[in-house]
């Protein structure tokens, strides 16, 4: 479902954040992505939901070059990646509905269509009594979640994540991480950047390392380090 070929990433200032990066993940699959800080993890991802393009090689994602898309076709992309960070990006003067509901509002999706998954969405994050908070009235894992329905309430294919218990306690981790594996569960690829040693090892789910822009490791049920 995606492919990369010998993907390598030059920002403008010079810095190779990726060097020559093959790799395939196959839909339903669930993967994380680890190394030390500046090894290309963040890049990776946003590679993959065409925030920045590579310098060269090819990315694939269910057949299609992403890299050649049309501005037009880009949005089409979107609707079908969702994407979570670590600082959750909420929306302060919005509420916990409001801010699941903007995804679609975006997307030029009906009233009664967006209320009905937007419900839905906030339901299977364990928020559906919430909906009227604000985000500052939430803890950072209820925030987490949040923006998790948000991520989830356009059944995207692909669902991303770039550290998103990095602001969190051990225990909100985890149960952030369990909500990511439900999701997948469903039939979602699901691909999180991640620092947690304990959550990746308890995990045993498929590892690609990387270092310094290379990729130096994927093993199938792996451990964060060897
Ligand atoms: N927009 C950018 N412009 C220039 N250099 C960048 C940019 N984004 C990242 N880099 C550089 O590319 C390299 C890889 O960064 P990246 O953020 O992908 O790594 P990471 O593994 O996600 O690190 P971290 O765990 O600290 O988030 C680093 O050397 C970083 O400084």
């Amino acid at each position: 479902m995606i492919h990369l070929y010998n993907v390598t990433k030059i920002y403008p200032n010079g810095v190779q954040a990726l060097r020559d990066i093959s790799v395939k993940i196959s839909k339903g699959e669930f993967v994380f992505l680890v190394g030390p800080s500046g090894a290309g993890k963040s890049t990776f991802i946003r590679l993959i939901f065409r925030e920045e393009l590579p310098t060269r090689g090819q990315i694939l994602i269910g057949g299609r070059s992403i890299i050649r898309l049309k501005r037009s076709e880009i949005p089409i992309l979107r609707r079908n990646i969702g994407v979570v960070f670590q600082d959750f990006r909420l929306l302060e003067d919005r509420t916990v509905f409001e801010n699941v509901a903007f995804a679609l509002e975006v997307l030029e999706y009906p009233r009664t269509e967006i209320r009905k998954r937007v419900m839905v969405a906030l339901d299977m994050v364990g928020l559906g009594l919430k909906a009227k908070m604000f985000p500052h009235q939430l803890s950072g894992g209820e925030q987490q979640r949040v923006a998790i329905a948000r991520a989830i309430v356009k059944n995207p294919r692909i669902l991303v994540a770039d550290e998103p218990t990095g602001n969190l306690d051990p225990m909100t981790s985890r149960e952030i991480m369990d909500l990511l594996a439900e999701i997948n569960k469903k039939g979602t690829t699901v691909i999180v950047a991640t620092h947690d040693r304990e959550i990746v090892d308890a995990f045993q789910k498929r590892v690609i390392a990387l270092s310094q822009g290379r990729l130096v490791r994927d093993d199938v049920k792996g451990a964060y380090a060897l």
